[in-house]
């Protein structure tokens, strides 16, 4: 849709004068500096005068089918204009992700069918192959001269991938792999561009080679043809049905007739089957075909806060031009964003966008990190980013999205439109708590490591820095509150340190009773899923702090005072949220609870002149929020009208069905 230009509505207009630091700072602090700041708008530029974006039917209104060849469309011109004009126009030569990820929802309200070429094929390609591999594949897949996915989960299984049943069984005679689906439950599904789009995938299947099944491995396997895109025979292929979101991601299924590939399309890194057959297991770590997950993984934590972004701008222009209800007798309507409850539902999500943002872009140094000392042939950091990144992914995800629902809660029925783009934005989040290693499941892989670290700490061992405050609880340090930021982290930190200690006594005294390891931690779970969760927030918040102390070093005064505003809000915030467990573990008081409370309703009062200002500082174009209720002009009802009149259904004055059927009801003739 080409946007209407309106003159800005008065009251948002009112909000920007109020605003008291410089915007462009804030702008610049999370796109990681001036530079990148003008990059990123160099690239939405070409972009937005592409005429990509335009559409002539709104996507909510086109039919499935049509809302897939529409996305197919846009992502083929997309993937041409990075290629060329991209580089060529901007002279950008390093593409960020996160500022083509960006611009790329300008053009999609749903889900770009090549999404997983970029989020999974390419990088596992990179992470996966040998370097002779690599340069067969990688050219290919850059240059889109093939399309790929990512095949792991299957009907039957998707959490536990020791249990996938597809079969990938070495032929030595003809040096081949024969790829098989042996039951309906082992047919591939779910992966994304699978049903229609894609010609090549990653397909992890159990490797068998002289009779013997050397577990999960992964396989490039091409399912088209290049020219008619007709599936190769052995395959079977096609879309998995509609569901929730992703409706234009062509999720798909895939089985396998004793299909064969070459021995060479093995992904052969770390494992390596030779043409004799004989396996070779990997050198360092036996997860290292796990690791185009971890990195998702760490993606989707700034995914979480691109995503609770968006919904916040939304939700926050939206309640200064919203007006309801009368606060005293006789007084005009307020904007609903000066009550105090309204200033709850958004300004943890305005904080929590930067909580999110800033720790995504420290997982993502961390996950650099270890990349590099792995290529040095060091596996000994892994452990430490497979914990971080599969707990933060989990409560980051989570989060967002129960605060992208409140935002939608905030917009009121307006906030049910697609047309505001809540719904969207709220059920592609919901999706990322499941894929790539549901909630639950990732939660608890952390409480292994946590688990782990409390008896290496115990035995008297030094332990990483993210648990470092498991030493200190084993030392007997007791926890004392203090409100200042330092104070409420080693708070957060007893609190996971509690729970961590109450877990390892659960399953000491489970098998002091006579159970096994495994009955006693099945029975911990519930605990033991907590204790992950809090040991997350104690990362979080430390995370926070930390950042945007550094970050906010020589910046101006103002901005010290918003950004520290709003992490003030965050401790307290979670504070407040987690009474109880402080209670449990920590010295806080009644009286510092009533503390906490009053300043928490005191930073709402603050943050409020600046809060329009603050979510214009996620610098979120128009076109990338897709809002009738969040446009930069604050324009609602003109929108909403708009888009009611531009509703297909409203083409034709009377609907053909009342001729069909209403009439001849009404005349008792149906
Ligand atoms: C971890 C599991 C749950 C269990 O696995 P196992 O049973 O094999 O392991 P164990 O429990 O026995 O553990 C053994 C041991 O290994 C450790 N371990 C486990 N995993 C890892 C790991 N990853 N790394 C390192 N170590 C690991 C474990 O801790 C144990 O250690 P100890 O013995 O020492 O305790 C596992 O089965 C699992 O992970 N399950 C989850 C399955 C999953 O995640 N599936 C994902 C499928 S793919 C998917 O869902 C895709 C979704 C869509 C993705 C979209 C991408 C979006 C990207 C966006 C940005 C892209 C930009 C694109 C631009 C554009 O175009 O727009
Ligand atoms: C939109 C979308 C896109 C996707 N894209 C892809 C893709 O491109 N490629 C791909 O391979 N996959 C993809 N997936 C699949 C996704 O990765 C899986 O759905 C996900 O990993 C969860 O696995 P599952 O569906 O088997 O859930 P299940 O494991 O069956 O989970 C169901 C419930 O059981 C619980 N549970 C399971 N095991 C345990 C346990 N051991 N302990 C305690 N609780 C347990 C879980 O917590 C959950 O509540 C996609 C999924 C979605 C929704």
């Amino acid at each position: 849709m080409v946007l209407k230009k309106y003159n800005i509505n008065p009251d948002l207009a009112l909000e920007r004068q109020k605003c008291t630091f410089d915007i462009e700072e804030i702008i610049n602090i999370f796109d990681g500096g001036k530079e990148k700041t003008s990059q990123r708008r160099k690239i939405e530029d070409v972009v937005l005068k592409s005429g990509l974006c335009h559409d002539d039917v709104p996507e909510e209104c086109m039919s499935l089918k049509e809302r897939y060849e529409n996305a197919v469309r846009k992502s083929c011109f997309f993937s041409k204009l990075m290629k060329t004009e991209l580089q060529e126009i901007t002279g950008i030569e390093d593409f960020e992700t996160p500022a083509i990820r960006r611009i790329a929802d300008a053009l999609f309200k749903d889900i770009s069918p090549f999404l997983l070429h970029l989020g999974m094929f390419v990088p596992t390609i990179i992470g996966q192959c040998t370097s002779e591999q690599l340069m067969i594949w990688l050219p290919k897949a850059l240059d889109l001269q093939i399309i790929g996915g990512y095949a792991q989960t299957e009907l039957g299984h998707g959490t536990f991938i020791r249990g996938l049943e597809t079969t990938a069984t070495y032929d030595a005679d003809t040096e081949e792999f024969v790829l098989h689906t042996p039951t309906l439950t082992a047919h591939k599904w779910w992966a994304g561009g699978l049903g229609k789009t894609i010609n090549h995938c990653i397909v992890v299947a159990q490797l068998y080679t002289k009779g013997v099944c050397y577990g999960t491995h992964l396989f490039m396997v091409q399912i088209r043809d290049l020219d008619t895109h007709m599936p190769l025979p052995g395959i079977k292929v096609g879309e998995i049905g509609p569901r929730m979101g992703f409706s234009s991601a062509d999720n798909g299924f895939l089985g396998f007739n004793n299909f064969r590939i070459p021995r060479n399309n093995m992904l052969m890194k770390h494992a390596q089957v030779q043409k004799d057959g004989t396996y070779v297991k990997p050198a360092r770590h036996g997860k290292l075909t796990y690791q185009t997950m971890v990195f998702v993984r760490v993606t989707l934590v700034n995914e979480a806060a691109f995503n609770l972004s968006k919904a916040v701008t939304i939700a926050v222009r939206y309640s200064a031009v919203r007006r309801q209800s009368e606060m005293r007798p006789n007084e005009p309507e307020p904007q609903i964003l000066d009550y105090p409850t309204q200033q709850h539902k958004l300004f943890i999500g305005i904080a929590t966008a930067h909580a999110f943002q800033l720790t995504a872009n420290w997982l993502w140094n961390t996950f650099k990190s270890v990349l590099s000392d792995m290529k040095k042939g060091d596996v000994g950091t892994l452990p430490e980013l497979h914990a971080l990144s599969s707990c933060l992914k989990a409560v980051c995800t989570s989060d967002a999205a129960l605060l992208i629902e409140q935002c939608r809660y905030a917009c009121g029925g307006h906030g049910y439109m697609l047309s505001s783009n809540l719904p969207y934005i709220y059920s592609f989040v919901a999706a990322t708590r499941t894929y790539e290693g549901d909630y639950t499941i990732l939660l608890l892989q952390t409480a292994r490591f946590l688990v782990k670290a409390w008896e290496q700490a115990e035995a008297g061992k030094t332990v990483t820095p993210t648990v470092s405050y498991i030493s200190r609880s084993l030392k007997g340090e007791k926890n004392s509150w203090r409100s200042t930021d330092e104070g409420i982290i080693k708070s957060f930190q007893a609190v996971a340190a509690g729970k961590i200690a109450l877990c390892v006594k659960s399953i000491r005294d489970r098998m002091k009773s006579g159970l096994d390891y495994e009955d006693a931690w099945l029975l911990t779970t519930v605990q033991l899923v907590d204790a992950a969760e809090a040991h997350c927030r104690s990362v979080i918040l430390e995370t926070y702090c930390n950042e945007v102390r550094r970050l906010t070093k020589s910046s101006s005064d103002n901005v010290k005072i918003v950004m520290h505003q709003l992490v003030t809000l965050y401790l307290s915030y979670w504070t407040l949220q987690r009474t109880g467990d402080l209670l449990r573990y920590s010295s806080i008081s009644e009286k510092d609870i009533d503390f906490m409370q009053r300043q928490y309703e005191e930073l709402l009062q603050h943050i409020r002149p600046n809060a329009v200002a603050l979510v214009d500082a996620f610098d979120l174009r128009d076109e990338i929020l897709h809002s009738s209720l969040g446009a930069y002009d604050g324009r609602v009802y003109e929108r909403l009208m708009e888009q009611a009149e531009n509703n297909p259904m409203n083409a034709e004055p009377v609907n053909q069905s009342f001729h069909k059927y209403i009439k001849p009801l009404l005349q008792g003739k149906l």
